[in-house]
C-alpha cells in the first residue's frame, strides 16, 4: 500500500545520511513528512519480513511496544535488553508474562548510579539485518510530541562470497565489541548473526559507552576518548569552529568548568590540546523554563528533562554556556527535545565538521571521567550513538543546505536571555501557566 512504499521511498530519499526525527503530533504536518518517522513505520512489514528483534532501552512499556509491531510480527522472538534490578526487573518481567515470544537480558550495572541508557533496535529479517540507533524510550510519550533522533541503517545482507563484510568505518566490529561487553549468553546468537552479515555499506561510526574502568587499549574504545580518537580524522581547518552540545539531562560536572567540561570533555570534542577556551567556542543547548512551559506538552515535558536543583546549584557557571531550544527549521520549537546531538559548526552555522546523535547526555556517567592521573576512563552507564564524518561521505565538510543534512535545531543556537533559566524538574514553576493552563508543583 502507499504507507509501506512511502516508508522505503522515504528511506531512499534520506540517503546517504538516513537520519530522521520522530513524528510529532500537533505540529504542521508538512514537518512530519520526509525525514520524520514513527516507531510503527520502522517496525512495519514494508521494511522486511521480520524473523526476530532485540530492543535495547531504558524505559519500556511492554504492552505499548508489542502493539507497535504489526499483528503478523507479534509472535516473532523479541529480546528486551534493559538495566533494571530487583523490583523494577520483576515488574518488567511480569508485564511480559503473557507474551511467550518475549525474553529478557539484564545488562550488568556494577558501578553505582549507572543506567542502561542505550536505545537501539536490532531487526533480523529473512533477507538481512537492520540496525536502528535512536534516543526515544519505548513508551508512548517519547514518540508523541517530542523531538527525538533516529538513525536507520541500510539493510545489511547475508555475507556471500569472500568480502570481509566490514565497512571503512569499522561499524560491524565496534557493534560486536559493544554487544560482547555485555558478556550475556542471550546476546551471543545476535553477535554470531552480525558476523555473518555484510555491513560494508555502513557510512557512520559507532560511539558507545559501557560501564567500567577502562585502561590500556580499551581506554579509547568507549565514551569521549573514542570520540577523540575518531575526530582526529577531521579537517584541521575547522579547529576554530565552535562546538555545540545539545542534550536532555545534565549531570554533576564539578565546581568549575575546568574540572571536566572545558578540559577533558571539550578537549575530546575539539581535538585541541589547550584546556582553556574562550566561551563562544562551546555552546550548550538545554531547554529553558519557557521552552518547557510553551511546549506542546507544557510543563509535563519537563518530566523527561531530569535536571535537579541539587545539581544545578553546584554549577551555576554552566548556565552562561546555555542556549534555548529553537527548531523553526523543522517546525519543532514546541516539540520538547529528548534527542541528544553534538557537532562542530562553522561560525555562521552553515557547515558542519562532524555530527553525532547519541543517547549520551552531558554527564561524566555517560561520557566517562579520567581517573588515576589519566590512567583509566571510568564510565557508569551504557550509551550508544552514531557519528557522521564528512570523509565517510567523500566530503570535507557537510554543507547543511546543499547536502540536505538534517540538523535537529536552528544554527547558530540562540543564547539564553537574562530572564531565561535552565529547566529544573524538581522545583515548582507557578509564575506563568503552560500551554494547557497548568502549573508545575513537584514533590
Ligand atoms: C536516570 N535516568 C535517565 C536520565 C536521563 C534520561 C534522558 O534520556 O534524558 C533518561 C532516558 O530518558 O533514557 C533516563
Amino acid at each position: 500500500g502507499s504507507f509501506s512504499e512511502s516508508l522505503n521511498d522515504k528511506w531512499n530519499r534520506s540517503s546517504p545520511f538516513n537520519f530522521f526525527l520522530t513524528k510529532a503530533k500537533g505540529i504542521d504536518n508538512k514537518y512530519n513528512a520526509n525525514q520524520s518517522v514513527h516507531i510503527k513505520e520502522i517496525l512495519s512489514e514494508s521494511f522486511g519480513e521480520l524473523v526476530q528483534s532485540a530492543q535495547f532501552n531504558y524505559k519500556i512499556d511492554v504492552d505499548w511496544l508489542v502493539q507497535c509491531y504489526p499483528e503478523s510480527f507479534r509472535s516473532k522472538p523479541l529480546l528486551i535488553v534493559h538495566g533494571f534490578k530487583g523490583r523494577e526487573k520483576q515488574d518488567l518481567e511480569s508485564e511480559a508474562a503473557k507474551y511467550d515470544h518475549i525474553g529478557f537480558c539484564q545488562a550488568r550495572l556494577d558501578i553505582a548510579y549507572g543506567t542502561h541508557h542505550s536505545k537501539m533496535m536490532l531487526l533480523k529479517y529473512t533477507d538481512g539485518i537492520r540496525v536502528v540507533i535512536h534516543t526515544a524510550n519505548l513508551v508512548h510519550g517519547d514518540w508523541h510530541q517530542k523531538t527525538q533522533g533516529v538513525w536507520i541503517s541500510p539493510l545489511f545482507p547475508i555475507l556471500l562470497g569472500q568480502g570481509s563484510g566490514e565497512s571503512d568505518t569499522k561499524f560491524r566490529k565496534d557493534l560486536i565489541d559493544y554487544l560482547t561487553a555485555y558478556n550475556h549468553p542471550k546476546l551471543r546468537s545476535w553477535i554470531e548473526m552480525i558476523k555473518t552479515h555484510d555491513f560494508s555499506d555502513c557510512r557512520v561510526h559507532l560511539v558507545a559507552s559501557v560501564p567500567g574502568r577502562h585502561t590500556d587499549i580499551s581506554k579509547d574504545k568507549w565514551g569521549h576518548l573514542k570520540l577523540r580518537k575518531l575526530l582526529k580524522q577531521v579537517e584541521p581547518s575547522c579547529k576554530q569552529w565552535p562546538i555545540v552540545g545539545q542534550f536532555s539531562s545534565i549531570g554533576s560536572l564539578g565546581a568549575k568548568s575546568e574540572d571536566w567540561l572545558c578540559s577533558e570533555w571539550l578537549s575530546s570534542l575539539s581535538t585541541m590540546g589547550q584546556t582553556l577556551v574562550e566561551k563562544s567556542q562551546l555552546r550548550l543547548v538545554f531547554p529553558s523554563v519557557d521552552n518547557v512551559r510553551l511546549s506542546l506538552e507544557g510543563y509535563p515535558a519537563g518530566g523527561s528533562l531530569p535536571y535537579s536543583i541539587h545539581t544545578a546549584k553546584k554549577q551555576t557557571y554552566l548556565h552562561s554556556f546555555l542556549h534555548v531550544w529553537k527548531s523553526d527549521r523543522n517546525g519543532r520549537t514546541q516539540a520538547s527535545p529528548h534527542i541528544k546531538t553534538y557537532m562542530r559548526m562553522s561560525p555562521d552555522g552553515e557547515n558542519l565538521a562532524w555530527f553525532a546523535c547519541t543517547s549520551a547526555n552531558l554527564s561524566k556517567a555517560a561520557w566517562g571521567v579520567l581517573e588515576k592521573k589519566g590512567y583509566q576512563l571510568m564510565i557508569r552507564s551504557y550509551e550508544i550513538g552514531v557519528l557522521f564524518l564528512p570523509k565517510s561521505f567523500s566530503k570535507e565538510v557537510f554543507k547543511i543546505k546543499d547536502d540536505n543534512f538534517l540538523v535537529p535545531f536552528d544554527l547558530p543556537p540562540t543564547p539564553y536571555e537574562k530572564s531565561d533559566h535552565p529547566w529544573i524538574w524538581d522545583i515548582p514553576h507557578v509564575n506563568k501557566p503552560d500551554t494547557h493552563g497548568m502549573k508545575w508543583c513537584p514533590n
